[in-house]
Protein backbone atom coordinates (compact mmCIF):
# COMPACT_ATOMS: atom_id res chain seq x y z
CA UNK A 1 0.00 0.00 0.00
CA UNK A 2 1.07 3.64 -0.47
CA UNK A 3 -1.35 5.91 0.54
CA UNK A 4 -0.41 9.10 2.57
CA UNK A 5 -2.63 8.18 5.82
CA UNK A 6 -2.28 4.57 4.92
CA UNK A 7 -2.93 3.65 8.95
CA UNK A 8 -6.81 4.45 8.16
CA UNK A 9 -6.86 1.56 5.40
CA UNK A 10 -7.43 -1.63 6.19
CA UNK A 11 -6.99 -4.86 3.67
CA UNK A 12 -9.57 -7.51 4.91
CA UNK A 13 -7.22 -10.63 3.16
CA UNK A 14 -7.97 -13.42 4.63
CA UNK A 15 -7.37 -16.68 2.77
CA UNK A 16 -10.94 -17.54 2.81
CA UNK A 17 -11.64 -13.97 1.81
CA UNK A 18 -9.40 -13.88 -1.17
CA UNK A 19 -10.91 -17.09 -2.61
CA UNK A 20 -14.48 -15.86 -2.33
CA UNK A 21 -13.60 -12.64 -3.85
CA UNK A 22 -12.23 -14.53 -6.67
CA UNK A 23 -15.48 -16.35 -7.21
CA UNK A 24 -16.90 -13.30 -7.17
CA UNK A 25 -15.12 -11.44 -9.62
CA UNK A 26 -15.61 -14.53 -11.81
CA UNK A 27 -18.18 -12.91 -15.11
CA UNK A 28 -20.18 -16.78 -14.89
CA UNK A 29 -21.11 -16.26 -11.26
CA UNK A 30 -24.96 -16.18 -11.31
CA UNK A 31 -26.75 -13.56 -9.37
CA UNK A 32 -28.08 -16.13 -6.67
CA UNK A 33 -24.14 -17.01 -5.97
CA UNK A 34 -23.36 -13.20 -6.25
CA UNK A 35 -25.61 -12.31 -3.79
CA UNK A 36 -24.36 -15.28 -1.13
CA UNK A 37 -20.84 -14.52 -1.83
CA UNK A 38 -21.73 -10.58 -0.87
CA UNK A 39 -23.66 -11.31 2.15
CA UNK A 40 -20.98 -14.03 3.62
CA UNK A 41 -17.71 -11.56 2.76
CA UNK A 42 -19.47 -8.43 4.84
CA UNK A 43 -19.74 -10.37 7.29
CA UNK A 44 -16.23 -11.46 7.19
CA UNK A 45 -14.88 -7.85 7.20
CA UNK A 46 -17.68 -6.69 10.01
CA UNK A 47 -14.77 -8.75 11.53
CA UNK A 48 -12.04 -6.52 11.23
CA UNK A 49 -14.55 -3.75 11.67
CA UNK A 50 -15.42 -4.38 15.26
CA UNK A 51 -12.36 -5.48 16.26
CA UNK A 52 -11.88 -2.45 18.03
CA UNK A 53 -14.69 -2.53 20.00
CA UNK A 54 -14.29 -1.91 24.13
CA UNK A 55 -15.39 -5.33 26.49
CA UNK A 56 -16.24 -5.47 29.79
CA UNK A 57 -15.39 -7.62 32.41
CA UNK A 58 -18.48 -10.17 33.69
CA UNK A 59 -18.18 -13.18 36.07
CA UNK A 60 -20.15 -16.10 34.58
CA UNK A 61 -21.33 -19.28 36.31
CA UNK A 62 -20.42 -22.46 34.61
CA UNK A 63 -21.73 -25.51 35.45
CA UNK A 64 -18.01 -26.17 37.07
CA UNK A 65 -17.34 -22.53 38.93
CA UNK A 66 -17.05 -18.83 38.54
CA UNK A 67 -15.54 -17.60 35.18
CA UNK A 68 -13.87 -14.07 34.41
CA UNK A 69 -15.36 -13.54 31.19
CA UNK A 70 -15.44 -10.24 29.14
CA UNK A 71 -18.56 -9.12 26.72
CA UNK A 72 -18.36 -6.42 24.32
CA UNK A 73 -20.18 -3.25 26.07
CA UNK A 74 -23.14 -1.88 24.93
CA UNK A 75 -22.45 0.75 21.71
CA UNK A 76 -25.10 2.06 19.52
CA UNK A 77 -24.09 0.84 15.76
CA UNK A 78 -25.93 1.64 12.02
CA UNK A 79 -25.19 0.33 9.24
CA UNK A 80 -25.75 2.92 6.19
CA UNK A 81 -25.79 0.67 2.76
CA UNK A 82 -25.57 3.12 -0.31
CA UNK A 83 -28.53 1.84 -2.61
CA UNK A 84 -28.52 0.07 -4.44
CA UNK A 85 -25.55 -2.16 -4.15
CA UNK A 86 -24.94 -1.77 -0.52
CA UNK A 87 -28.10 -3.49 0.17
CA UNK A 88 -26.39 -6.56 -0.62
CA UNK A 89 -23.85 -6.52 2.44
CA UNK A 90 -26.53 -5.11 4.87
CA UNK A 91 -27.69 -8.94 6.37
CA UNK A 92 -23.96 -9.78 6.48
CA UNK A 93 -23.39 -7.58 8.75
CA UNK A 94 -26.84 -7.98 10.60
CA UNK A 95 -25.66 -11.49 11.08
CA UNK A 96 -22.77 -10.54 13.35
CA UNK A 97 -24.33 -7.57 15.28
CA UNK A 98 -28.05 -7.61 15.03
CA UNK A 99 -28.90 -4.97 17.51
CA UNK A 100 -27.44 -2.39 14.71
CA UNK A 101 -30.81 -0.02 13.29
CA UNK A 102 -30.22 1.06 9.02
CA UNK A 103 -30.31 3.98 7.63
CA UNK A 104 -30.44 4.17 3.89
CA UNK A 105 -29.08 6.42 1.35
CA UNK A 106 -29.70 6.25 -2.30
CA UNK A 107 -26.93 7.05 -4.65
CA UNK A 108 -26.96 6.66 -8.03
CA UNK A 109 -23.58 7.60 -10.36
CA UNK A 110 -24.35 9.61 -14.02
CA UNK A 111 -23.34 7.57 -16.70
CA UNK A 112 -21.65 10.29 -18.70
CA UNK A 113 -20.41 12.55 -15.92
CA UNK A 114 -19.64 10.00 -12.94
CA UNK A 115 -20.93 12.16 -10.66
CA UNK A 116 -23.33 10.62 -7.99
CA UNK A 117 -27.05 11.94 -7.62
CA UNK A 118 -28.61 11.42 -4.15
CA UNK A 119 -32.51 10.23 -4.49
CA UNK A 120 -33.53 8.65 -1.06
CA UNK A 121 -32.02 9.06 2.68
CA UNK A 122 -33.69 8.03 5.61
CA UNK A 123 -31.89 7.83 8.72
CA UNK A 124 -32.43 6.65 12.45
CA UNK A 125 -33.15 9.76 14.94
CA UNK A 126 -30.33 8.65 16.54
CA UNK A 127 -27.86 8.81 13.87
CA UNK A 128 -25.23 11.02 15.72
CA UNK A 129 -24.61 9.37 18.42
CA UNK A 130 -24.33 5.99 16.70
CA UNK A 131 -21.15 4.62 15.36
CA UNK A 132 -21.37 4.41 12.01
CA UNK A 133 -20.58 1.77 9.28
CA UNK A 134 -21.17 2.60 5.53
CA UNK A 135 -21.15 -0.23 3.08
CA UNK A 136 -21.18 -0.36 -0.68
CA UNK A 137 -19.35 -3.25 -2.40
CA UNK A 138 -17.48 -1.02 -5.00
CA UNK A 139 -15.06 2.01 -4.12
CA UNK A 140 -14.26 3.61 -7.80
CA UNK A 141 -13.82 7.30 -8.19
CA UNK A 142 -15.11 7.80 -4.47
CA UNK A 143 -17.44 10.30 -5.28
CA UNK A 144 -20.39 8.37 -4.06
CA UNK A 145 -18.61 7.32 -0.73
CA UNK A 146 -17.40 10.72 -0.49
CA UNK A 147 -21.39 12.00 -0.72
CA UNK A 148 -22.32 9.55 2.14
CA UNK A 149 -19.28 10.70 4.06
CA UNK A 150 -20.34 14.33 3.87
CA UNK A 151 -24.39 13.96 3.98
CA UNK A 152 -23.15 11.85 7.79
CA UNK A 153 -21.16 14.32 9.26
CA UNK A 154 -23.74 17.20 8.38
CA UNK A 155 -25.92 14.88 10.46
CA UNK A 156 -23.47 15.16 13.47
CA UNK A 157 -22.13 11.67 13.24
CA UNK A 158 -18.30 11.48 14.54
CA UNK A 159 -17.51 7.66 14.11
CA UNK A 160 -17.93 6.85 10.77
CA UNK A 161 -16.03 3.44 9.10
CA UNK A 162 -16.47 2.97 5.22
CA UNK A 163 -16.62 -0.59 4.33
CA UNK A 164 -16.46 -1.86 1.06
CA UNK A 165 -15.35 -4.99 -0.83
CA UNK A 166 -13.48 -3.82 -4.41
CA UNK A 167 -11.81 -0.29 -4.23
CA UNK A 168 -9.80 1.45 -6.66
CA UNK A 169 -6.28 3.50 -5.43
CA UNK A 170 -8.41 6.66 -6.74
CA UNK A 171 -11.60 6.38 -4.65
CA UNK A 172 -9.54 5.54 -0.98
CA UNK A 173 -6.95 8.63 -1.93
CA UNK A 174 -10.11 11.12 -2.33
CA UNK A 175 -12.11 9.59 0.77
CA UNK A 176 -8.65 9.65 2.79
CA UNK A 177 -7.84 13.16 1.47
CA UNK A 178 -11.44 14.82 1.88
CA UNK A 179 -12.18 13.46 5.82
CA UNK A 180 -9.68 12.84 8.38
CA UNK A 181 -11.06 10.70 10.88
CA UNK A 182 -13.15 7.85 8.58
CA UNK A 183 -11.43 4.72 8.34
CA UNK A 184 -11.85 2.56 4.95
CA UNK A 185 -12.14 -1.95 5.39
CA UNK A 186 -11.58 -3.50 2.09
CA UNK A 187 -10.90 -6.84 0.70
CA UNK A 188 -8.96 -5.83 -2.27
CA UNK A 189 -7.61 -2.58 -3.84
CA UNK A 190 -7.43 -2.54 -7.51
CA UNK A 191 -5.11 -1.40 -10.22
CA UNK A 192 -7.38 1.48 -10.94
CA UNK A 193 -9.96 2.61 -13.35
CA UNK A 194 -11.23 2.55 -16.91
CA UNK A 195 -12.40 4.90 -18.94
CA UNK A 196 -16.09 4.55 -18.17
CA UNK A 197 -14.84 4.75 -14.60
CA UNK A 198 -15.31 0.71 -13.65
CA UNK A 199 -12.49 -0.74 -11.57
CA UNK A 200 -10.24 -2.42 -13.26
CA UNK A 201 -10.17 -5.55 -12.71
CA UNK A 202 -13.23 -5.02 -10.40
CA UNK A 203 -16.27 -7.14 -10.83
CA UNK A 204 -18.35 -4.80 -13.23
CA UNK A 205 -21.77 -3.30 -11.94
CA UNK A 206 -22.09 -4.61 -8.18
CA UNK A 207 -25.98 -3.32 -7.87
CA UNK A 208 -26.46 -5.17 -11.55
CA UNK A 209 -25.12 -8.29 -10.49
CA UNK A 210 -26.82 -8.29 -6.95
CA UNK A 211 -30.29 -7.61 -8.70
CA UNK A 212 -29.86 -9.40 -12.34
CA UNK A 213 -31.09 -6.22 -13.92
CA UNK A 214 -28.55 -6.82 -16.95
O1 LIG B 1 -16.92 5.49 -6.28
P1 LIG B 1 -17.90 5.84 -7.34
O2 LIG B 1 -17.23 6.32 -8.60
O3 LIG B 1 -18.95 6.80 -6.87
O4 LIG B 1 -18.60 4.48 -7.79
C1 LIG B 1 -19.09 3.55 -6.90
C2 LIG B 1 -20.59 3.58 -6.84
O5 LIG B 1 -21.14 3.08 -8.07
C3 LIG B 1 -22.00 1.98 -7.80
O6 LIG B 1 -23.32 2.36 -7.64
P2 LIG B 1 -24.26 2.75 -8.89
O7 LIG B 1 -24.20 4.22 -9.16
O8 LIG B 1 -23.94 1.85 -10.03
O9 LIG B 1 -25.72 2.47 -8.35
P3 LIG B 1 -26.42 1.05 -8.07
O10 LIG B 1 -25.87 0.56 -6.77
O11 LIG B 1 -27.86 1.40 -8.01
O12 LIG B 1 -26.09 0.13 -9.20
C4 LIG B 1 -21.44 1.41 -6.51
O13 LIG B 1 -22.31 0.57 -5.85
C5 LIG B 1 -21.06 2.66 -5.76
O14 LIG B 1 -22.14 3.24 -5.05
O1 LIG C 1 -16.49 -0.92 -11.08
C1 LIG C 1 -17.52 -0.35 -10.66
C2 LIG C 1 -17.59 1.05 -10.52
C3 LIG C 1 -18.72 1.59 -10.03
N1 LIG C 1 -19.77 0.81 -9.73
C4 LIG C 1 -19.73 -0.54 -9.88
O2 LIG C 1 -20.70 -1.25 -9.58
N2 LIG C 1 -18.59 -1.09 -10.34
MG1 LIG D 1 -24.65 0.09 -10.40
Amino acid sequence: MAFENEERVVLVDHPMVQHKLAILRDKTTPSKQFRELVRELAMFETFEVTRDLPLEEVFVETPVAEAKCKIVKGRKMAIVPILRAGLGMVEGVLDLVPAACVGHLGMERDEQTHRPREYYAKMPKDIADRDVLIVDPMLATGGSSLAAIEYLRECGVKSLKLMVLVAAPEGIRAVLDADPDVTVYTCAIDDGLNDAAYIVPGLGDAGDRIFGTK
